[in-house]
C-alpha cells in the first residue's frame, strides 16, 4: 500500500530523433505542457507491426484512457505537484548522437543511473544548463554518465543535422499542442519549444 505522496514524478519518452536530453528537470508549467503533449515513439519490439519508430503525441501519455478534458488532468497534476512539492523529470530512453538509423539508443545502464539519481535526490542538487529551443534544464554532470550523453548537442558530431532535427521536433510539438492551447494558461503554452 502506498500511503504517502511521491517526491518525484518521472515522465517517460522515447525520442527517435535524437533530440531530447536523457533527463530534464521540468518546471511545473513544463510538466503540464509535456503531460498534455504526451510525446513518445511507437518502437519496434514494443508495438506490434512497427518496423521503425513512429513519433506519436498521446495526451497525458495515455490518450485512449482519458475521460475528462486533458487540460483537467494537467491542472490536477500542477496542483498536486505544488501542494506536495514534487519534482517532475522528463526521461528520454530514445536515440542519442543521431536519429534512429545513425545514432544509438541510450544505453540502459545510463537510464538506470539517471532514475537512481532522481530517487536518491542527487539530481535535484545537480548544476543545470539550458537546452535551447525546448527551454529545458539539463544537468551538466552526473557521475557515471558521459557528459556528452547528457547534452544531445554534444553527442551529435554533425551539429547542423542536429539543429535541423531540433527544429523539426519543435515544429511537431507546436502542431500537436495547437489542440490544447486555447484551454491552458499562457504560462503553460509558453513552456513548450520556441522556434
Ligand atoms: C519510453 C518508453 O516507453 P513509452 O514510449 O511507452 O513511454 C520506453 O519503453 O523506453
Amino acid at each position: 500500500m502506498v500511503d504517502n505522496q511521491p517526491s518525484n514524478i518521472i515522465m517517460l519518452t522515447c525520442d527517435a530523433f535524437g533530440v531530447l536530453p536523457p533527463v530534464s528537470k521540468l518546471t511545473p508549467e513544463q510538466a503540464s505542457y509535456h503531460f498534455l503533449a504526451g510525446y513518445t515513439s511507437k518502437t519496434p519490439g514494443t508495438e506490434d507491426g512497427v518496423l521503425e519508430p513512429i513519433p506519436t503525441f498521446s495526451t497525458c501519455y495515455s490518450a485512449p484512457f482519458i475521460v475528462l478534458h486533458p487540460g483537467r488532468y494537467a491542472e490536477m497534476l500542477a496542483e498536486r505537484m505544488a501542494k506536495h512539492k514534487v519534482d517532475c523529470w522528463l526521461i528520454n530512453t530514445g536515440w542519442t548522437g543521431g536519429k534512429f538509423g545513425s545514432g544509438k539508443r541510450c544505453p540502459l545502464k545510463f537510464t538506470r543511473r539517471i532514475v537512481d539519481a532522481v530517487h536518491s535526490g542527487e539530481l535535484a542538487k545537480a548544476e543545470y544548463e539550458a537546452f535551447d529551443v525546448f527551454g529545458l534544464q539539463i544537468p551538466t554532470s552526473l557521475e557515471g554518465v558521459p557528459r556528452e550523453l547528457l547534452n544531445p548537442k554534444l553527442a551529435w558530431a554533425d551539429k547542423e543535422a542536429f539543429g535541423r532535427e531540433v527544429r523539426k521536433l519543435a515544429g511537431m510539438f507546436q502542431k500537436a499542442f495547437a489542440l490544447y492551447e486555447q484551454d491552458v494558461e499562457e504560462k503553460v503554452r509558453l513552456a513548450g519549444p520556441t522556434l
